[in-house]
């Protein structure tokens, strides 16, 4: 399983120990106040905070837990879904290494829950600047350095005393300036350290956990947020707001891999070329016609219409979802793509009596007993 907890991991984010496996708890009473609304149409009543990634300890990610809250608001029971969203609006959710981390690890959370079955995927908004909303825009541009998009000098204080990130706002005596924040940004960042490309390595996360992950396409998709929605397993884009772009080329970057092998697979070799090689916008119609997203849904139904799909996909059969999943994966994924798969089919495998007559012979140290099994056809 390639994942985010592999050996080229992202450096030191938030990592509580991994949630017990099982169902979806129903015990009542706990204590799951009602989260901050993040974004404009985040739903406090159908989420909660999930310890170890609440609002102090994330700073440009959101990391929540659907749940059921009876009409007072108070927590009834956990739903089987979470919501993982790139908190920057001010720079339509461009994402630098700091924040890559962060979703690396609530993805990670996420895969590692194991009574959670889908992930939405978004982009919290509008801009507290000018109102625009975004998904992602890709890698911030203003920190991207010569071998990739660099950490910042404050980055470990912020984290170490989970305190929010340096501003990104307007200036405090109040005129913002776009070249003043550019200046401010390239000042902070951290050329001691190597610069990254990690958000590779969340694509793969995305690609390879054994749930269904739903994009839920806010706003701008552009350059690596456009290619975030295509590792994507299902999305969903807002009428409204969501406009798509491929900018990687006018900035002098290229997702080789899934961003554009993928989409074309997705929406057929020569559009994929055109939305490569044009970069022009196009809209959530667009998007559903070519087979980016699978539906155009009003803006303010988009999380709501997310959660029925993830409710949905929770209401099948978890390992066959799961090896759905990884057969839509395996040609595409090659061996990598094979042995996951193949992970699977082990673990079906030893679900069985023959496989436990071969563990059980060994240990007894007999030879096995392969008669009861039939040479199936
Ligand atoms: C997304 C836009 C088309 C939106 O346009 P709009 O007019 O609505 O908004 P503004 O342009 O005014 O933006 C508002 C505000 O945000 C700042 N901002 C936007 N995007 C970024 C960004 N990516 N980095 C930094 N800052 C950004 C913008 O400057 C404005 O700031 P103010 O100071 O004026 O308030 C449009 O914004 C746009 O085109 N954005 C850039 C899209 C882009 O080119 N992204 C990078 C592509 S490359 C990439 O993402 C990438 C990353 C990787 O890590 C890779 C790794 C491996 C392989 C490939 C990779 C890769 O391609």
């Amino acid at each position: 399983m390639t994942s985010a907890s592999s050996s080229s991991a992202p450096s030191t984010p938030p990592r509580p120990s991994a949630p017990a496996p099982g169902h979806a708890s129903t015990a009542r009473g706990s204590e799951h106040p009602l989260p901050r609304r993040v974004s404009e149409i985040f739903d406090p009543l159908r989420w909660r905070e999930i310890e170890g990634f609440s609002a102090g300890e994330l700073t440009d990610v959101t990391y929540h837990r659907g749940c059921e809250r009876d009409a007072e608001g108070t927590w009834l029971r956990d739903l089987p879904v979470v919501r993982v969203a790139i908190n920057r609006p001010e720079v339509r959710n461009a994402f630098r290494p700091r924040t890559v981390d962060e979703l690396a690890a609530a993805l990670d959370h996420a895969r590692m829950s194991g009574d959670v079955g889908a992930v939405i995927l978004t982009g919290n908004g509008p801009s507290p600047r000018d109102g625009g909303w975004a998904f992602s825009s890709g890698g911030d541009q203003r920190i991207r350095g010569r071998d990739g998009y660099l950490y910042e000098t404050d980055d470990g204080a912020a984290r170490a005393s989970g305190t929010a990130a340096a501003p990104q706002g307007p200036a405090p005596s109040g005129a913002y300036s776009h070249e003043d924040d550019v200046a401010a940004a390239r000042a902070r960042a951290d050329t001691a350290r190597a610069g990254r490309l990690h958000i590779l390595e969340v694509q793969r996360l995305i690609r390879m956990m054994p749930k269904v992950v739903i994009a839920a396409v806010s706003g701008w998709a552009a350059g690596g947020g456009h290619s975030l929605n295509v590792v994507c397993d299902l999305s969903l884009a807002s009428i409204e707001h969501a406009r798509f772009k491929q900018t990687d080329a006018n900035v002098g970057s290229f997702d080789a891999g899934y961003g554009s092998a993928l989409l074309a697979r997705q929406c057929g070799d020569k559009r994929a070329r055109e939305i490569f090689f044009l970069a022009r916008p196009y809209n959530a119609h667009d998007a559903e016609r070519w087979g980016v997203v699978n539906e155009a849904v009003p803006h303010a139904e988009l999380e709501e219409r997310a959660l029925e799909y993830a409710a949905i996909v929770a209401s099948k059969s978890p390992q066959a979802i799961r090896m759905l999943k990884y057969a839509f994966n395996l040609a595409d994924d090659g061996l990598a793509g094979q042995q996951v798969f193949a992970g699977e089919a082990t673990r079906l495998a030893y679900m069985t009596d023959e496989a436990v007559e071969g563990r059980d012979a060994f240990l007894a140290r007999r030879e096995p007993d392969w008669s009861p099994f039939p040479y199936y056809f």
